[in-house]
């Protein structure tokens, strides 16, 4: 095939540059790649032969062939789930309906038990001389800057807390270990699913080190927390869970109730028995269930939130007093006096908060995404990918192309998107951070509610600064699973 006419790009991610990280131009790389020999590329990575397919044969891919580019045979084949000789299709297709059956039509009542989760967690932060600031001890409060090492590890936990309460209800959120059983689970999974394959040491072994990374995520971390952490606590409790589940389904669900998700869970697969063998197998399926979204909702969300978090106290001279005016008019004009009630609806009005999330997703230089492996030959321009070709979308260059934004492609705008009328949910093929077609992320209404949270409980409280105004992109080619790095300075506001 003729190779397509090389085009000059503007710089891919959002300055400051990473200083030390390793492949900072592997953006660049894959740009040059598929411009000199696309539509499509094949780069040997972990062990595999990766397909990666030009922006312009993406709608092609994800949104008018699903039968030949597989979402669920992608997604095992990511987690390393692929040597399974069973169809995963049920399993993913049950995942699916779960969350979008329940999540965006119940998103008021869930953000109502959500939000005070998040809050509570973050009403108190632990800063590098071991004390705390925040909360209404007056004799904790530290009016001076102090350093916050772990401020990722304080918002994953209050991010895991959030998902306690979603997935297994309000009860289990009473025991604070739930959470970090929560966010243990999302590490290993996101370590499964080869998160650091290019920045470990010894990954230039890509299918040992495959073996060897999936053996230890499952059996030092995934297996032992589900099998001594979660399932406990939920075989326990099973009997309440089912009749909850049950009741609400004999109910007419309006948008204000909420049931958990693992409730909901049990009522559709255990037949109405709480013992038994139906009874035992219904649970084990509901238990990878919530596994299984524990996984795409916990890690992805913190992730998120920490680069909006880093971006906006970087950019907080130019972004930061209008968004905090609307808190102010969203939250203390509603009338309703306490502006610490966070509803879905209050979230929704804040246009400029959301259209900050979807500019720094838009621009954060994620390398690789949206997963698909071929069902059959497909043919995407003039190449024929092979059945069974694992296919990746190139997410960074879809998001800052000529093609799709003109000259301003790799210019950080932070309130484009309440000017065009574009949330940080609405997906297309120029905006594929939630992915694109009929497996669009169906968590992402909820995932941009929790930033908001997430934002608000921090910023509304407490004073934040970058030292020296920078941070470090550690893995530039995984940017979405794993958060910029950071000094955070904070003060009580
Ligand atoms: C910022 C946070 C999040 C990001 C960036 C994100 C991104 C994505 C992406 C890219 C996909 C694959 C889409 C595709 O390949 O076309 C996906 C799938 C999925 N996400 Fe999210 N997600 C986030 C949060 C959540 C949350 C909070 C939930 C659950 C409440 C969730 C549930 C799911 C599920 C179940 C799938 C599988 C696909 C399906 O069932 O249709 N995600 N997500």
């Amino acid at each position: 095939m003729s190779p397509e006419p090389k085009k000059r790009r503007t710089s891919p991610s959002p300055s400051p540059r990473p200083s030390k990280a390793p492949f900072p131009h592997v953006n660049a790389a894959y740009d040059e790649a598929l411009d000199k020999y696309g539509p499509v590329v094949v780069v040997p990575r972990h062990g595999r032969r990766d397909h990666v397919i030009d922006h312009r044969y993406i709608r092609q891919a994800l949104v008018e062939d699903p039968g030949s580019f597989s979402f669920e045979k992608g997604a095992a084949e990511l987690l390393n789930l692929g040597f399974i000789s069973l169809d995963n299709t049920a399993y993913i297709h049950d995942i699916h309906n779960l969350v979008a059956k329940n999540v965006q039509p119940r998103l008021s009542g869930i953000v109502e038990h959500l939000a005070p989760a998040i809050q509570t967690q973050l009403d108190r932060i632990e800063t590098a001389d071991g004390t705390t600031i925040g909360g209404s001890g007056s004799n904790e409060e530290k009016k001076s800057w102090v350093e916050c090492p772990d401020l990722f590890d304080q918002i994953q936990l209050a991010v895991a807390q959030a998902m306690v309460v979603l997935i297994l209800g309000e009860s289990h959120a009473a025991n604070p270990t739930m959470a970090k059983h929560f966010a243990a689970v999302a590490v290993g999974m996101a370590d499964l699913a080869g998160t650091h394959e290019s920045t470990h040491a010894w990954s230039r072994l890509p299918r040992l080190w495959a073996f060897w990374n999936a053996l230890t995520a499952a059996a030092l971390i995934i297996l032992p927390t589900i099998l001594f952490g979660i399932a406990p606590a939920l075989w326990k409790t099973r009997h309440a869970h089912l009749a909850n589940g049950l009741a609400a389904a004999q109910q007419k669900q309006r948008q204000g109730d909420f049931t958990p998700l693992f409730d909901v869970a049990l009522a559709q697969h255990c037949g109405g028995q709480s013992s038994g063998l139906a009874a035992l197998s219904g649970f084990l399926h509901c238990l990878t269930l919530c596994v299984s979204i524990i996984w795409a909702s916990v890690h992805q969300t913190v992730v998120a939130a920490v680069w909006t978090l880093v971006r906006l106290v970087q950019e907080q001279d130019e972004y930061l007093p209008a968004i905090r005016r609307e808190w102010e008019s969203v939250f203390d004009g509603d009338g309703d006096g306490d502006e610490r009630r966070l509803s879905a609806k209050k979230l929704s009005q804040l246009v400029l908060l959301d259209s900050f999330i979807r500019e720094v997703m838009r621009t954060r230089g994620d390398t690789l995404g949206c997963v698909r492996q071929t069902t059959r030959p497909v043919q995407v321009g003039p190449y024929v990918i092979p059945a069974k070709a694992m296919c990746m979308m190139p997410i960074s260059r879809a998001q800052q192309h000529p093609d799709n934004y003109g000259t301003t492609g790799g210019v950080f705008d932070g309130f484009q998107w309440q000017k065009l009328g574009r949330q940080a949910t609405q997906v297309g093929p120029d905006f594929l951070t939630f992915g694109l077609g009929k497996w669009a992320c169906p968590g992402r209404q909820l995932a941009v509610h929790d930033i908001k949270i997430v934002l608000y409980a921090l910023l509304s409280r407490f004073d934040i600064r970058l030292s020296k105004n920078t941070f470090l992109i550690p893995n530039t080619i995984n940017t979405a699973s794993v958060a910029p790095v950071a000094i955070l300075q904070l003060k009580q506001a």
